[in-house]
């Protein structure tokens, strides 16, 4: 059991970019309901993300490409009502800002307006500057994303490390012109996430991508060990819960079938 007591007042954006000054590491992690949000929150995570990723660890599907901006908001909603000092990040899901940077502020508009979201991420680098200035301008904080960016699995061919340095350094740097708080850096070489965490002023959060970066973010369900096989090298399950879960349910199922739940401490007296 840790006896660590988080911090009481809560995180907001200018406190997010001064932990970076500090040296202080920032931890995420993603959470997708109110339940899980909660139990985040009162363990003291620094930003709670509602990541598209819900579109594999929640609905089933085999990438993100499906998740619409009504769902991320209805999820955006649920994580809300279970937050009292986290900072919210909304993922823009695919086809919600790629269009426009008209469109990209109209989608970061709802989660914001409709979803309770502090902030939203989105994807890319140089392609995305012009959405990411559009967003901010409406002083709507913006979290930029490089490296493995899983809304582009069709031309990257799979969810594959990215090596581009001199790309991924132009794009970070665009990234942080355009305004963002933030930049998330998912699967790069340590070496290089550490270069590009160097050479901006606002704090990268990484996933896959080091110890060098500024900040780490994680999927709930993989720290937790819910999401069955999956077991990519960078992350690390804090817990087992899948065969827990797995066991008190074939225990409850037993139970049932057996005439054994519920007992007399279970119902209510006439
Ligand atoms: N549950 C979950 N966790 C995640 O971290 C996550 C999602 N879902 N969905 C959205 C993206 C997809 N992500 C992924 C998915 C697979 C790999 C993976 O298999 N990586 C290989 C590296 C392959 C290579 O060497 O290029 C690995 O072994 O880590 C990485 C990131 C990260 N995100
Ligand atoms: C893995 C993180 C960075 C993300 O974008 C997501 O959960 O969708
Ligand atoms: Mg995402």
């Amino acid at each position: 059991m840790s006896t660590h007591t988080p911090p009481a007042k809560p995180m907001t954006v200018p406190e997010f970019i001064a932990a970076k000054g500090r040296g202080q590491k920032l931890a995420v992690l993603t959470a997708y309901d109110f339940t899980s949000a909660r139990l985040l929150d009162q363990a003291g995570v620094d930003a709670i993300l509602i990541g598209d990723s819900l579109g594999m660890v929640v609905q089933g599907n085999p990438h993100c490409l499906t998740v619409t901006l009504d769902e991320m908001i209805y999820h955006t909603r649920c994580v809300a009502r279970g937050t009292q000092r986290a900072l919210l990040i909304t993922d823009l899901p695919f086809m919600t800002y790629q269009v426009s940077p008209e469109q990209a502020l109209i989608s970061a508009g709802r989660a914001i307006q409709e979803g309770g979201a502090h902030a939203v991420k989105l994807e890319g680098g140089e392609r995305s500057a012009d959405a990411i200035a559009k967003v901010v301008s409406a002083d709507i904080p913006v979290m930029g994303h490089l490296g493995l960016t899983p809304q582009s699995i069709h031309r990257m061919g799979g969810f594959k490390v990215q090596r581009a340095e001199e790309q991924l350094l132009r794009d970070a740097k665009a990234v942080e012109q355009a305004g963002a708080f933030s930049i998330v850096l998912e699967c790069i070489p340590a070496e290089l996430a550490k270069k590009i965490s160097d050479s901006i002023a606002i704090p990268t959060i990484g996933i896959g991508a080091g110890v060098g970066c500024d900040g780490q973010v994680l999927v709930y369900h993989d720290v937790l060990g819910l999401f069955g096989e999956f077991r990519p090298k960078f992350v690390k399950r804090y817990a087992e819960l899948g065969p827990i879960i797995h066991d008190a349910a074939a225990r409850y199922c037993e139970e049932v079938r057996q005439g054994r739940f519920p007992d007399a401490d279970h119902q209510f007296k006439s």
